[in-house]
């Protein structure tokens, strides 16, 4: 077994902050160790000095072992045990400390921020690359939660797990020290502590268990908060939502009830500490007065360095509880980290560097799992600069062949060529730059209309003329540039409330702002009014020979003037050709057709 699984197996909890962290995690904990001994070493060295002040009877039994510490200093650098010469000493060795205790401080700080920073960074580049299918499958409330308030969970348990650590030093420096001087008194006072530890256990298996509930419950309230947010407006117009904020306060209620059973336990944990303690102690007093004859001096001076350990055993335990109660934090970002791991999305390596000549279906299918096909067989090719919409009942698939040919999803069977190059051998970013996607849903950020069109692109002449040139062809020009503030007005909760043409308009101009190769619309216009609606269609199709464009849309008016449409029906192709091919070849189109009093 070679360190690293040494490590997993037995300090899960080290491993992972020893992943970030890497050398840095041992350097905090030597600067700990030297905390441990240059305090204990000080105070060791109060014993000569008690001895020369006092020349008490426990004095004068501390000399030999019992004194091996202040013997050991003095005598490696041959100092004269004199009133003054002791007295600089511990002074020197208090500085000393003094300085350990501030690098030690620091650098806890200083790594504390290093390990937070690596893990949102490394979670927040692992999300850029998730592959989508992934993402369609998983929870909401836990991503956002993870990635908000778990992470101050985890801030905690890094802080209380690392204290801990350092009060573990400190107590096994001791230990060590009341060692040398009484070793059947404090082997006996050590026994105690572990056996008294078993009772404690039970206790810790509580907290950390309640720790994972309390992470459980808050991606539950999260998952509620975002879609209290998301879906205001409908819950609002329809009176739900007091029944949904009633929702709401219950998840609250379930948090705090198990917050209060951690309290619960930290309080009983705290409480029995003391008393358990005592016993302990006089136990071992009694005990080795009874058998061992050990003198009442050395035992009291075991007990003197005992009581500094118990008391920092007492505080590392009251740490590791805290730790154990946000550890589920802990626990969460691994495995949230594991997941977006293993659901990184295939990547090759070839840049797309622009759009040359065809898109080929090549007898593409997809399926989400393995009993339904989404999509069957599906052959056809789409050429550079073409128009192409696809049209079909509700749950034909038509989205779905549009995420397949974005490369959202890739073909379960099948292949999917760009210029004659599977899709899956693209540096998948490289590709998706080059695609501008309109939905029904505009999206809309809080902030200045320029920096929404330009995605926060810097306002140089030549961004400035792309963004006119994008506002123009959206025919979003008038608007902004009548608005007081011009492109500087803010747009979202956070300024004006434009209408959904507009909004819709604007999402057009951020597409067009990007040099994209294709423009992918599905369902982009369906929720304007009929005016509206035309106007964009218009402008769409102004667009037309300038980029390959892929329109999903019921409103067979706005596709009308497409090269070619594709009529998919329940996951295949049913027909393809221009609008009067379709009428010609499909009755069924025929029939959409008349419906819609074409
Ligand atoms: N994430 C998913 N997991 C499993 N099945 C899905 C998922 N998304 C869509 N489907 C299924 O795939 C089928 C096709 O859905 P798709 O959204 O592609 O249809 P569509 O033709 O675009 O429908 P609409 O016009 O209503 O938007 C539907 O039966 C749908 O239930």
């Amino acid at each position: 077994m070679n360190y690293k699984d040494f490590l997993k197996k037995y300090f899960h909890f080290f491993t992972y902050f020893h992943n970030y962290l890497g050398y840095r995690i041992f350097i905090a904990l030597i600067s700990s160790v030297l905390v441990g001994i240059l305090d204990g070493v000080g105070l060791a060295l109060f014993i000569p000095l008690i001895r020369m002040i006092t020349g008490s009877p426990m004095g004068a039994s501390l000399s030999g072992k019992e004194n091996f510490i202040s013997e050991l200093v003095l005598d490696t650098f041959n100092i004269t045990p004199n009133l003054l010469n002791v007295f600089m000493l511990i002074f020197i060795f208090f500085c000393f400390k003094g300085i350990a205790k501030f690098f030690e401080s620091y650098l806890r700080v200083v790594f504390q921020q290093v390990f937070m920073r690596k893990v949102r960074l490394a979670n927040i580049d692992l999300l850029n690359s998730y592959d989508f299918q992934k993402f369609l499958k998983s929870d909401a409330g836990r991503i956002q939660n993870t990635l908000s308030g778990e992470i101050n969970r985890l801030n905690s348990a890094y802080i209380h797990y690392f204290k801990s650590f350092q009060l573990g030093v400190l107590v096994l420096t001791y230990i060590i020290f009341a060692l040398g001087v009484d070793w059947k008194f404090t082997l006996l006072t050590v026994f105690g502590g572990v056996a008294v530890n078993f009772i404690f256990k039970y206790l810790y298996k509580r907290t950390v268990y309640f720790s994972r509930m309390f992470t459980l419950k808050t991606h539950f309230f999260q998952n509620l908060l975002v879609q209290k947010v998301y879906l205001f407006k409908y819950l609002k117009a329809t009176g739900l939502n007091a029944v949904y904020g009633e929702k709401l306060k219950s998840s609250i209620h379930d948090m705090e009830g198990i917050q209060k059973k951690v309290g619960l336990v930290d309080a009983l944990l705290g409480a029995l500490r003391e008393p358990l303690s005592i016993v302990i102690v006089f136990l071992a007093v009694f005990l080795n007065i009874q058998f061992f004859d050990e003198s009442l001096a050395n035992v009291m001076l075991s007990l003197l360095l005992l009581y500094r350990a118990i008391t920092f055993f007492m505080t590392m335990q009251e740490q590791w509880n805290s730790f154990l109660g946000v550890s589920g934090s802990l626990e969460n970002m691994r495995d949230f980290t594991k997941e977006l791991e293993r659901g990184k999305e295939k990547n090759g390596k070839i840049i797309f560097d622009t759009f040359k000549e065809k898109l080929v279906f090549k007898d593409v299918t997809f399926s989400f799992t393995s009993k339904k096909n989404i999509l069957s067989h599906i052959s056809f090719t789409v050429h550079k600069n073409e128009t192409l919409a696809i049209v079909g009942e509700s749950g034909a698939g038509k989205s779905t062949m549009l995420n397949v040919l974005s490369g959202l999803l890739l073909p379960t069977s099948g292949m999917y060529y760009v210029d004659n190059i599977p899709i899956h051998e693209f540096e998948a970013q490289s590709f998706k730059k080059r695609i501008g996607y309109i939905v029904q849903d505009a999206t809309i950020f809080n902030d200045t209309i320029y920096n929404n069109i330009s995605f926060w692109a810097p306002k140089t002449p030549e961004n400035y003329k792309r963004f006119l040139y994008a506002i123009k062809k959206s025919a979003i020009d008038d608007f902004i540039l009548n608005l007081p503030n011009k492109e500087d007005t803010l747009l979202g909760s956070n300024g004006i409330n434009i209408s959904g043409g507009q909004k819709q308009r604007l999402s057009i101009a951020r597409e067009l702002f990007k040099e994209v190769d294709f423009l992918l619309l599905d369902e982009a216009t369906s929720a304007l009014d009929t005016e509206t609606e035309a106007i964009i269609r218009n402008n769409i199709y102004k667009l037309k020979g300038e980029y390959t464009i892929i329109i999903i849309a019921h409103r067979l008016a706005t596709i009308k003037n497409a090269d070619r449409i594709i009529l998919m029906d329940k996951g295949v192709i049913s027909a393809i050709g221009s609008f009067e091919e379709l009428l010609q070849c499909s009755s069924k189109f025929r029939k959409m057709v008349s419906i819609q009093n074409l």
